[in-house]
């Protein structure tokens, strides 16, 4: 694999920026829609490795998902008898985890596999709540098999969901359609992520499910029918946090339309923290602009609600002019790579000062040096790479190709914002 030369912002970087679809709520709504009571149109979707997978895997599972001829961002899902068959989750956490629950609901035998690194990455809690709740399976982690019965029994369950919020919403997307409905009930340290959980709520409440989370770390979601949507996916705002990122860097200007007034994506809150690290932020419309400080500042925050921002904002602080400490983030040992060893371990390669702490990352100012930044196939490292590479000259990205687990064209979106003039 060729390594990608970064490109240098030789000036302010000025651009306006077309996000495309939300991995979280595409996956979601890919989901919501198999099981649903009639054929859903999904307009806006994310096509990437990560949302693809999830669509390959309702197709092997029997359900017709064909995307429109002339929009591949517009696709119809039509539910159908679930059947046994073989998923690849690639490293999707969203297909990995909310695929099982859905798999218990089919009639045959679903098998699941992945990438190598996909096996390393938690999924063990998710199978024993599926056993708790009455389901057959072989195997704790990648590969697995669910032996689906065409129905499933359903009722309540306690689960440790500190590892990730995904267990929590992949048990409560299909829980519906168990026959007694499912109560997930988390015990242990906080469930990261919440704003993930409040997606997976809306999203179910918007489809007519009924969903009680009236008591603290339990949510109870009734038995009744999916009802079909056809809805427009909002922008996703992790990747373009990216996009912000790389104002924030140069002391330009970055603007990305249809940006959603309300949302339960946690890549929203990237605006606070660039405010918070020196940005200014305007709102006209629905386009939201970021223009970035003169002297960046470091950051002090809690990042456990936001962990999948930590690479983009770790980024920054490697280049921000005073020391930054970075908490709430263990859990992201679990992500795609364990990203608190990879973060330390690629800004101190470039001459950083980042060093691990239990829960979290301290970054210290540093000159920071050419040199190559290893994205270990984790798309958000392979775009922390990117943003460093604006302000430090010489920076190699090894595995650029890795963003297309959720951003395809991030190459030539990035170079079009940093060097406009080269475009074709
Ligand atoms: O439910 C989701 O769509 C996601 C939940 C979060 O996972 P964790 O709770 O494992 O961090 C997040 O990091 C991931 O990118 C997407
Ligand atoms: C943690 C992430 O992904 P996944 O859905 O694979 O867990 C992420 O996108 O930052």
């Amino acid at each position: 694999m060729d390594s990608w030369n970064a490109p240098v912002a030789t000036a302010p970087i000025s651009a306006t920026v077309i996000v495309p679809g939300s991995k979280s709520i595409t996956n979601r709504a890919f989901v919501l829609a198999a099981l649903a009571d009639g054929p859903s149109t999904l307009r806006g979707v994310l096509r990437s490795r990560d949302t693809d997978l999830m669509a390959d895997a309702l197709r092997t599972m029997g359900a017709e998902v064909t995307a429109d001829a002339t929009d591949p961002t517009t696709v119809c899902v039509v539910p159908q008898p679930l059947t046994g068959g073989h998923v690849d989750c690639g490293l999707a956490g969203t297909v990995m985890r909310f695929i099982p629950p859905l798999a218990a609901l089919a009639d045959g035998a679903v098998t699941v596999d992945g990438d190598e690194q996909m096996r390393t990455r938690p999924v063990d809690v998710i199978l024993a709540a599926l056993t708790d709740l009455g389901v057959e399976i072989d195997g704790v982690a990648l590969p697995f098999t669910i032996a689906g019965r065409g129905s499933a029994r359903g009722g309540a369950v306690t689960i440790d969901a500190s590892a990730s919020s995904q267990f929590v919403s992949g048990l409560l997307l299909s829980a519906a359609r168990y026959d007694e409905g499912v109560t997930v009930h988390h015990v242990g340290k906080p469930v990261p992520s919440q704003p993930h959980v409040e997606m997976t709520l809306d999203m179910l409440r918007t489809a007519g499910v009924v969903v009680d989370d009236s008591e603290p770390n339990t949510w109870r979601v009734a038995p009744g029918p999916i009802g079909a949507v056809d809805r427009q996916i909002e922008p996703d705002l992790s990747n373009a946090a990216a996009f912000l990122a790389a104002a924030a860097a140069t002391g330009g200007s970055v603007s990305v339309p249809s940006w959603p007034t309300h949302t339960t994506q946690p890549g929203a809150q990237i605006v606070d923290i660039l405010v918070e690290m020196g940005a200014t932020v305007t709102r006209a419309d629905s386009v939201l602009t970021v223009t970035g400080p003169q002297t960046l500042r470091g950051l002090t925050a809690d990042l456990r609600d936001v962990g999948e921002l930590t690479p983009t904002i770790a980024a920054l602080c490697a280049l921000a002019e005073s020391e930054s400490v970075l908490s709430g983030i263990a859990h992201l040992r679990g992500h795609e790579t364990d990203r608190l060893a990879a973060l330390s371990t690629e800004i101190n390669r470039l001459g950083g000062r980042c060093t691990e702490t239990p829960d979290g990352l301290h970054i210290v100012p540093a000159p920071l040096t050419p040199g190559t930044w290893h994205a270990y196939a984790d798309h958000r490292m392979a775009t922390a790479g990117a943003i460093i590479g604006l302000r430090v000259p010489g920076v190699a990205v090894d595995d650029i190709d890795s963003t297309s687990k959720t951003l395809p064209d991030f190459p030539a979106m990035w170079r079009a914002i940093v060097d406009p003039a080269a475009l074709p």
